[in-house]
């Protein structure tokens, strides 16, 4: 029988897939495809195959008629195993959320919840820290809950606006201040910049709050937006949120936060001037500051601060030196956790200072747990500034750091 007489005959005979795969391979010289009854008269049901493709004599077992051809039963084979395999990964992890999370944590752990957790990448390591260090909280003082001032008070995990914000200032070490409070066993932070409040504030409040991590019992939440502090018309929308809101500022020299701004510009690609040419323009006998241009501008933290203490008392806000935050971490530290109401775990045992990166870095309470410096884009290397160029920026920022020093009530050194 010739190959077209297959096909009519089973076209005859309502053509399976089967019938295909058997034409196909017939018409490629597959031998090796298991022949199909659909087509077969009854009569003589196992033996008409033999005579129409050499070598395929065998008679046809109930499981060769279902099953694919060897290579294709190995495709299918390597899919069982890797979907088997997917499954067992999937059940792993979830295993070891459930043994990792710490208890009360676990009372809303679902599957929505798991990406929260794996927010920042760092949650299951740092809530362990975190336990670690609340296990360091003598007996004495575990009353504590009560003094965190904003806490829910509830022993589910929930998502609850911040109680307290570092608005300020850009390039003036609020990475550095979030990380190191974070270490705090009451502290909870969202790990990226929330903007809320300057770019995404049409969203709602309601999303704001689901932007924040799980707190429990006494945690608190605090998040860093430093463009806050320069944004118009941020104190007035904060100040409706929450006027008791605890708003905390890493003030720096404001010539070295606009070198480090202009470093930072430079670095990805948005400036290829010099910063002189940037900070001066000429009006033809006289070189005169450019204070539109942002890096400047952002120095003038007295007029920035006029703005916020229209809404909230200077006793709700905590100024914090950035140059000391380098020099002497747990210094600042101390203030910090008093300013929160918190009891001061975050301490020397904490911090190291690494010689390379020239900056404190974290030491981890789980010695297993790798000391952890920031990351490469905080502490740059500046460009070097020609000496005249400071001292004009030094005469030009005096009187606005004097009276920030007078408002504050503390001298930071930067004349
Ligand atoms: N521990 C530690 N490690 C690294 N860097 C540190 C640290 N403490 C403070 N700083 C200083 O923080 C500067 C960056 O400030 P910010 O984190 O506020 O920058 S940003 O506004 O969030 O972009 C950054 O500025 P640059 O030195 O210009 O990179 C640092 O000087």
């Amino acid at each position: 029988m010739m190959m077209d007489e297959i096909i009519v005959n089973a076209e005859d005979q309502m053509p399976s897939s089967d019938t295909f795969l058997l034409v196909i391979a017939s018409m490629e010289g597959d031998t090796s495809l298991p022949v199909p009854s659909v087509g077969i008269p009854e009569k003589e049901p196992q033996t008409r195959p033999q005579s129409l493709i050499p070598g395929l004599s065998s008679p046809i077992s109930s499981r060769q008629k279902y099953f694919l051809t060897p290579a294709k039963r190995k495709d299918a084979a390597l899919l069982w195993r890797l979907l088997f395999f997917c499954a067992f990964l999937i059940f792993s992890f979830y295993l070891c959320l459930r043994i990792w999370t710490p208890h009360d944590q676990l009372v809303n752990l679902d599957w929505l919840e798991v990406g929260t957790v794996i927010e920042s990448g760092s949650y299951l390591m740092e809530e362990r820290s975190s336990l670690q260090l609340q296990q360091q909280i003598p007996r004495r003082t575990r009353p504590l809950r009560q003094q965190v001032t904003a806490s829910n008070g509830s022993p589910t995990p929930t998502r609850q606006l911040p109680q307290a914000i570092i608005i300020g200032v850009k390039k003036g070490g609020t990475r550095a201040l979030l990380e190191y409070i974070r270490m705090h066993p009451q502290v909870r932070a969202p790990g990226s910049e929330m903007h809320f409040f300057d770019r995404h504030y049409e969203r709602g409040i309601d999303w704001y709050r689901n932007q924040m991590p799980l707190t429990s019992g006494s945690q608190i939440t605090i998040e860093k937006t430093p463009s806050y502090f320069v944004t118009r018309d941020v104190p007035k929308r904060v100040y409706q949120m929450d006027k008791k809101m605890k708003l905390i500022i890493v003030v720096r020299d404001p010539i070295t936060r606009a070198i480090s701004d202009y470093t930072q510009a430079r670095s990805k690609g948005r400036s290829n001037r010099d910063f002189h040419e940037m900070a001066f323009y000429s009006n033809g006998t006289h070189r005169l500051l450019d204070t539109s241009w942002g890096a400047l501008r952002i120095g003038l933290y007295s007029q920035h601060l006029d703005k916020w203490l229209k809404y909230f008392p200077l006793e709700q806000m905590l100024f914090v030196s950035g140059e000391e935050l380098i020099h002497n971490p747990v210094g600042q530290m101390d203030k910090v956790q008093e300013f929160l109401g918190l009891t001061k775990l975050v301490g020397p045992q904490h911090f190291f200072f690494d010689s390379k990166k020239g900056f404190p870095c974290l030491k981890r309470p789980d010695a297993q747990m790798r000391p952890r410096c920031l990351g490469k884009s905080k502490g740059r290397q500046h460009p070097h500034i020609a000496p005249d160029v400071i001292a004009q920026l030094r005469d030009f920022y005096k009187k606005f750091n004097q009276r920030l020093y007078s408002i504050v009530g503390k001298d930071f050194h930067w004349m």
